[in-house]
C-alpha cells in the first residue's frame, strides 16, 4: 500500500504517475467498434469503458470493488463567519453518515459503492490561515497519508467526497492560488450564505492569499497552507489511487480544488479521474475548465458528501453494462457497416 510519510515521498510521487495501459485501452475501443450499434453511438459510455479498461489494464473492466471514500475535518478560519451553518455540523453529519441517515448513504447504496468515512481530528480545527498556515508539516502529512490509507490493492474505482463546515471558503482559496484570479472569482454561496456572507469569504481568501502569497507554491505547500484536513486526504488519495492506477470518481468543488495545487503543477494527475458532476457552486465550472475534465452530469447539486460522484457511479455502471453485455456483429450475425 502506499502512503506519504514524508514530504519527499508525496513530492516523488507526484513526480512519477504511471500512465494508463494503452494495449487495453485500444483492445477496449476495437471492441467498442465491433459490438452491434454504429460505432460512437453510445457516445460518453464508450468513452468510459475505453477508459476504464486503460487504467484498469483490461479490455473488459469491472466495477466489482468500488468504494466511495468521504473525508471530514473542521477549519479555524471559520469563526470570520464564513459558512451558514455551524462548525458543530461536521461531526454531527460524521455521526449522520454513521448512522445512515446521509444523502451519501442513500447514493452509495444506490449505486452499489462501499462507504468508508474518515473523520480528521475534528475536535482539533486547523489553524485560521488567516494569520498563519493551516497545518504543520506533520499535520498535513498525517492527512495525505489517511488519504492513501482508503486505496487498498484490488479495487477497481474510487469515489472521493468530504464534509468539513466552511470548506468551500479553503477550495476558493486553492483554486485562486493553483490558478489565478480574484479571489471573487471563486468564491460562492457554498451551503447558502447571503452577500454579506459572500464579502466576508472573499475578505477571507483575500488575507490568506496575502499571507501566504509569496510562500513556495509547491503543490504539498499550498495544501498545508490554504487546505484541510479532509482536503489533503482527498490529494492523498486521488495521488494514491494514480500510483496503483485505480481510476477515481471527482465530486463537486472542493474535491476538485484539492487537487488544484496538484494539477497546476503536473496537469496529467487528472489523466486517472472523471469529474463526476458539474456543482452549481459557481467556481466549479471554472475549475473545471482549468483541470481539463468535462463532467458526466449536472443536475445542479451543490451537496459534497461525494453525491455528485456516486451518482455518477449509475453511468459508468451503464457505460460497463453495454461494454461487457453487448454481442459483437459476428456473436450476433448482423451485417457491418457497408
Ligand atoms: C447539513 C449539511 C450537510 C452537508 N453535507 C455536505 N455539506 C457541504 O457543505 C459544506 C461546505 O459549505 P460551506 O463552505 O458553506 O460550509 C461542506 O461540509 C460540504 O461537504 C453539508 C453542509 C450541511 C450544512
Ligand atoms: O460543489 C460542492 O461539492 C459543494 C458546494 C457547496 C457546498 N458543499 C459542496
Amino acid at each position: 500500500m502506499s502512503g506519504f510519510a514524508t514530504r519527499a515521498a508525496f513530492d516523488a510521487a507526484l513526480a512519477d504517475l504511471p500512465m494508463a495501459d494503452g494495449v487495453a485501452r485500444d483492445a477496449a475501443r476495437a471492441r467498442q467498434n465491433d459490438l452491434t450499434k454504429p460505432p460512437g453511438s453510445l457516445g460518453r459510455l464508450e468513452d468510459i469503458a475505453v477508459f476504464l479498461a486503460g487504467w484498469q489494464g483490461t479490455a473488459r473492466p469491472a466495477l466489482g470493488q468500488r468504494r466511495a471514500a468521504i473525508f471530514a475535518g473542521n477549519h479555524g478560519f471559520v469563526v470570520h463567519g464564513v459558512s451558514a451553518f455551524p462548525a458543530s455540523v461536521t461531526q454531527a453529519m460524521v455521526a449522520n453518515f454513521s448512522a445512515g441517515g446521509a444523502a451519501i448513504n442513500a447514493l452509495a447504496d444506490s449505486s452499489g459503492l462501499d462507504l468508508r468515512v474518515v473523520a480528521l481530528d475534528l475536535d482539533r480545527p486547523t489553524a485560521d490561515f488567516t494569520t498563519s498556515p493551516a497545518m504543520d508539516e506533520a499535520e498535513c502529512l498525517a492527512a495525505l497519508d489517511a488519504g492513501a490509507s482508503v486505496v487498498e490493492p484490488g479495487l477497481d474505482l474510487l469515489v472521493v467526497g468530504e464534509m468539513g463546515i466552511g470548506n468551500t471558503t479553503a477550495a476558493a482559496a486553492l483554486c485562486a492560488r493553483a490558478f489565478g484570479g480574484a479571489a471573487g472569482d471563486w468564491v460562492g454561496p457554498g451551503t447558502g450564505v447571503d452577500s454579506d456572507g459572500i464579502a466576508r469569504k472573499v475578505a477571507v481568501v483575500e488575507q490568506a492569499l496575502a499571507l501566504h502569497g509569496n510562500a513556495p507554491s509547491t503543490p504539498f505547500e499550498a495544501l498545508r497552507r490554504l487546505g484541510g484536513r479532509e482536503i489533503a486526504a482527498i490529494a492523498g488519495a486521488v495521488l494514491a489511487a494514480r500510483q496503483q492506477r485505480v481510476p477515481v470518481v471527482l465530486d463537486g468543488f472542493i474535491t476538485c480544488a484539492a487537487i488544484a495545487p496538484l494539477a497546476a503543477a503536473v496537469p496529467a494527475i487528472t489523466d486517472h479521474c472523471l469529474a463526476g458532476h458539474c456543482s452549481a457552486e459557481p467556481g466549479h465550472i471554472r475549475l473545471l475548465g482549468h483541470l481539463g475534465l468535462d463532467p458526466l452530469l449536472s443536475l445542479g447539486m451543490r451537496l459534497g458528501e461525494g453525491s455528485g460522484a456516486a451518482v455518477a457511479v449509475s453511468v459508468i455502471r451503464a457505460a460497463l453494462a453495454a461494454h461487457n453485455g453487448m454481442a459483437t456483429f459476428a456473436e450476433a450475425g448482423v451485417a457491418g457497416a457497408l
